[in-house]
């Protein structure tokens, strides 16, 4: 087995692609959104043109410039830049792997191939494989998301012995809320030599408990500060602090949620928090509507999570 200078814990930042209004990249804020997230945020890993940063929705070498920029930005300043190299296409995944680990990457996450999809354990590690041996030299992790992939394997299956066939595998990204599935990877984790990261930010606690080694999602960009209290409550085994911590996230996400919420909302709440300007997402997503970056102001401010 691989031994990796650092494992991947605490808060990861999904990040948003930051985007002119004219749908181009965005690269001069990048710099500028490191420094929001170490310094306002306390948070110092990112995982990059995931869902969040509408990776499947930029252009092959869009993907290599967005990560060249986290890259060099962030370093001195991140803990660790993951970049999600998953793509329909092997070959576009592979060179995507090889991409990040030249320009000196910490990771490298897959989902699953959504449109021919893999209808076994078996056929999805070969494609996972596969593109982790582009990458030899940089952990790989395994994006779970079946709600947007379709693709239904059980992570607590696909982490049984995967080691002996991708022996750069240290974890996953587990973003589902079915916290049997997730207990049973942490079971299996006896030496805990993975990282298992959570990805339902409003469910974090249970995860935590389930014993979640960190967790990666879209509101710790603007939310980590709060997310991170939580995280210490929890630590010091203040359970009752914790789930005041929780609920309140909560009482955020279930609002957004019951307006509509997805990236291009996620794009406006950050442009309102940081000031950094996200711009629109990319089309078929829609931008943000007024009337909704109004409410999540307000809800933002009553709940103490915005103060200008
Ligand atoms: C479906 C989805 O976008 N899930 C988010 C969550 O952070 C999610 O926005 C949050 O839990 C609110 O529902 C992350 O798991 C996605 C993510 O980490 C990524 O962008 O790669």
């Amino acid at each position: 087995m691989a031994s990796w200078k650092k494992k991947l814990q605490g808060l990861v930042a999904a990040t948003l692609t930051p985007m002119t209004e004219n749908g181009d990249i965005n690269f001069s804020v990048i710099g500028q959104y490191v420094d929001y997230l170490v310094k306002e945020q306390g948070v110092k890993n990112v995982f990059v043109n995931g869902t969040t940063g509408e990776g499947l929705s930029l252009s092959i070498s869009e993907r290599r410039q967005v990560a060249e920029e986290w890259v060099t930005q962030g370093r001195n300043k991140l803990d660790q830049v993951v970049i999600h190299v998953g793509a329909l296409s092997l070959k576009e995944s592979q060179e995507l792997a090889q991409h990040a680990a030249e320009i000196g990457a910490d990771g490298i996450a897959v989902i699953a191939p959504f449109f021919f999809k893999p209808w076994n354990k078996d056929i999805l590690i070969n494609f996972l494989r596969e593109v982790a041996a582009a990458a030899p030299t940089l952990p790989f992790y395994y994006y779970h998301i079946p709600a947007l992939t379709g693709v239904k394997i059980r992570a607590e299956e696909l982490l049984d012995g995967i080691q002996d066939k991708i022996p750069t595998f240290q974890g996953l990204k587990f973003s589902d809320t079915d916290l049997l599935d997730f207990g049973q990877c942490v079971d299996q984790n006896h030496q805990r030599q993975f990282a298992l990261l959570f990805g339902v930010d409003e469910q974090l606690l249970s995860g935590l408990v389930m014993g979640a080694t960190g967790a990666v999602g879209s509101t710790y960009n603007y939310l980590g500060k709060n997310t991170n209290q939580m995280l210490e409550a929890f630590e010091q085994k203040d359970f009752s602090s914790a789930l005041n911590y929780q609920f309140c996230i909560q009482q955020f996400i279930n609002f957004v949620v019951k307006l509509g919420f997805g990236v291009s909302q996620t794009k406006a709440i950050m442009t309102l928090v940081s000031g950094i300007p996200m711009g629109p997402p990319r089309l078929p997503l829609q931008k943000a509507t007024r009337e909704f970056t109004d409410s999540a102001e307000a809800k933002l401010k009553s709940l103490g999570f915005l103060f200008h």
